[in-house]
């Protein structure tokens, strides 16, 4: 890289608009709505889509509910031309929608182009010729009075065809290419010289499209060309402002939705953001983030995995897992602090249903896709996310200290493989833990029975390989099956619920339990059909557990007293 890189790039030049209206505005309505997925994303590709595949992609347009579509570049080369007459002729063209066509200004090229699309209903003809000074200089070696008449030429030779073939609907555009590295005055000068071959007027639009072919500046200098433009076009009123903005600089949605902003009452993109180089503006993130601010978009992205798989599969191209609402990652949440803030915005409903789901611009199921992945356990994460799946999947509800306890428990497994933990892995790293930890103490069987208005248990047990048969009293089964067992410890915190879902199993039962030797307190938890038992299984999950730290809170052997039968 240059130490001083002033010696070979130069700054954008700004627009003089010292009173600028565009940063006023806000967004309230959608724009019309053009896809170039068939054209411009269609001449990114390795390797362009056949005629099967540029159906799929269209018919996914359809559904989605564009009106204009791009179809292609007839007269460049044989597979758009066979897929413009396959359009045709499979009458493929649904009322109220348009097909649009690329050509350069050129006659023969303007010829063939109307040949291919003889029969078509609806027809938005599309032409262009770059205007900027490199393109004059270098490409066409023209003044610029010579691309300005290249342009009229052009629009003088489609009218005069248009009007040979009546039976179509025709509309115009014209685009002055590389307009963003044009000087306002002359792409005003070429654009009023255009519109008044075409006599643009309200009862006959034309569309003109204001390309930043190559992003060159900060969106807002694109605002100013754009508003400086929609100020000074003659025939404003006839004409369709469209914008068709590339993302060099990564700020292509950006630099739309200024635009929007600033006069343009049209875009042509791509989905996902295909296209040239870094691609054509991404249709649906302008969609969506409008639809985020409350505005219709008047297209229907409520399946838009379905749309995603379709481009990746025309398009060979895949669309990255951080793609805004997109890509797989964008609903997911691996850190602690986010994990916790989206489950408490779950589970409160507000009464006026306005979204507030921190962290979540959108509800991901106001696009089809699930709350399945916007949790995902891994080392940055926290107690949230843990409980979250827990609950979700399995229906089961940890209290408040287990949830740290367990977090521990998985950040020491995250932390060992390096991966994330899905909520089954989740569930076998609980059970591993809690459920099945069954030594030294396996239970065996119980019975409950009363004595002088005491509770009295008789429980059957496996101890490290020894079956006994242990008798205790006390004021409930718990207290006296810790008297059976002759264990110190001390039942700090008890909680059992019932399982909605995800296992058969009837009851949950989570003890708090605490000892002497140990520090703090530590969890055991029970599941069983039985409520009772569920509780008893929870208190010798939490012993066995305790048990590895301090083998004393296992009780004596109990008494022979105790062992004899009540
Ligand atoms: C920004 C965009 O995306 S624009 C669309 C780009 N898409 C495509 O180009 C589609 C694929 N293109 C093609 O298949 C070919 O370029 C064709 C069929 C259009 C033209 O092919 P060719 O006649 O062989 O010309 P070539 O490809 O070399 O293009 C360069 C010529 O076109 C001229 N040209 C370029 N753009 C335009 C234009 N908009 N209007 C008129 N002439 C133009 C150039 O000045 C040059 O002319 P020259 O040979 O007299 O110097
Ligand atoms: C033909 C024009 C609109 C184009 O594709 C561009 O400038 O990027």
């Amino acid at each position: 890289m240059l130490k001083d890189p002033s010696q070979k790039y130069q700054p954008y030049r700004p627009v003089r608009l010292s009173d600028r209206q565009w940063p006023d505005r806000t967004l309230t309505r959608p724009p019309i709505w053009m896809s170039t997925d068939l054209r411009d994303g269609n001449q990114a590709l390795f390797e362009p889509m056949d005629v099967p595949r540029k159906r799929a992609l269209y018919d996914c347009l359809i559904e989605i509910g564009f009106q204009e579509i791009e179809v292609g570049f007839p007269s460049a080369s044989q597979a758009d031309h066979d897929f413009v007459r396959h359009l045709i002729d499979t009458d493929a063209i649904p009322e109220g929608v348009w097909i649009e066509v690329l050509t350069q200004a050129r006659p023969d090229l303007i010829a063939r182009t109307f040949e291919s699309v003889a029969g078509a209903p609806r027809v938005i003809v599309h032409v262009y010729n770059a205007t900027s000074p490199v393109f004059r200089d270098v490409v066409f070696r023209q003044a610029a009075e010579g691309v300005r008449t290249m342009a009229v030429e052009a629009a003088g030779h489609i009218q005069a065809l248009a009007d040979e073939n009546p039976q179509t609907d025709w509309r115009f555009q014209y685009s002055p290419e590389t307009f963003s590295a044009t000087e306002p005055e002359f792409a005003l000068e070429v654009v009023d010289a255009v519109t008044a071959v075409w006599q643009a007027a309200p009862e006959r639009p034309v569309i003109i499209n204001l390309p930043a072919t190559v992003e060159m500046s900060t969106p807002n200098v694109y605002a100013d060309q754009i508003e400086w433009m929609h100020r000074h076009l003659a025939r404003r009123e006839g004409i369709v402002l469209s914008v068709h903005p590339h993302n060099d600089r990564g700020t292509g949605v950006a630099a739309t939705e200024l635009a929007l902003m600033a006069g343009a009452d049209r875009v042509e993109g791509c989905l996902f953001g295909n296209g040239e180089r870094t691609g054509n503006v991404d249709l649906v993130t302008l969609a969506l983030n409008l639809y985020t601010q409350g505005v219709s978009p008047g297209l229907d992205l409520s399946r838009i995995n379905e749309v995603l798989r379709t481009v990746e599969q025309c398009t060979e191209m895949p669309v990255h897992p951080r793609h805004p609402y997109v890509g797989d990652l964008v609903f997911t949440a691996f850190s602690g602090s986010h994990q916790d803030a989206i489950r408490k915005g779950f589970a409160v409903q507000p009464e006026d249903g306005v979204w507030q789901v921190p962290y979540l611009t959108i509800d991901p199921r106001d696009i089809g896709r699930s709350y399945e992945s916007v949790i995902r356990v891994n080392s940055q994460s926290g107690k949230g996310g843990i409980a979250y799946l827990l609950e979700r999947e399995y229906g089961v509800s940890l209290p408040r200290r287990l949830q740290v306890e367990f977090s521990q428990v998985v950040q020491a497994h995250t932390d060992a493989s390096g991966g994330t933990v899905a909520a089954d892995q989740l569930w076998a790293i609980f059970e591993r833990e809690y459920l099945t930890l069954d030594s030294p103490l396996h239970y065996l069987g119980h019975a409950l029975f009363d004595a002088n208005d005491r509770q009295g248990i008789r429980l059957r047990l496996d101890r490290g390989g020894e079956e006994q048969v242990l008798t205790g009293f006390g004021n409930g089964p718990i207290d006296a099956l810790l008297d059976a067992l002759g264990s110190p410890v001390k039942v700090q915190h008890y909680e059992e619920h019932s399982l909605s879902h995800g296992s058969d199993a009837g009851a949950i039962c989570f003890m708090e339990l605490a000892a002497a030797p140990i520090e703090g307190d530590v969890y055991g938890v029970g599941l069983d059909a039985n409520i009772v038992t569920a509780s008893i299984r929870a208190v010798l999950s939490g012993l066995n557990r305790m048990a590895v730290q301090a083998p004393e809170v296992l009780g004596e052997a109990a008494s022979a007293a105790r062992n004899a039968s009540p």
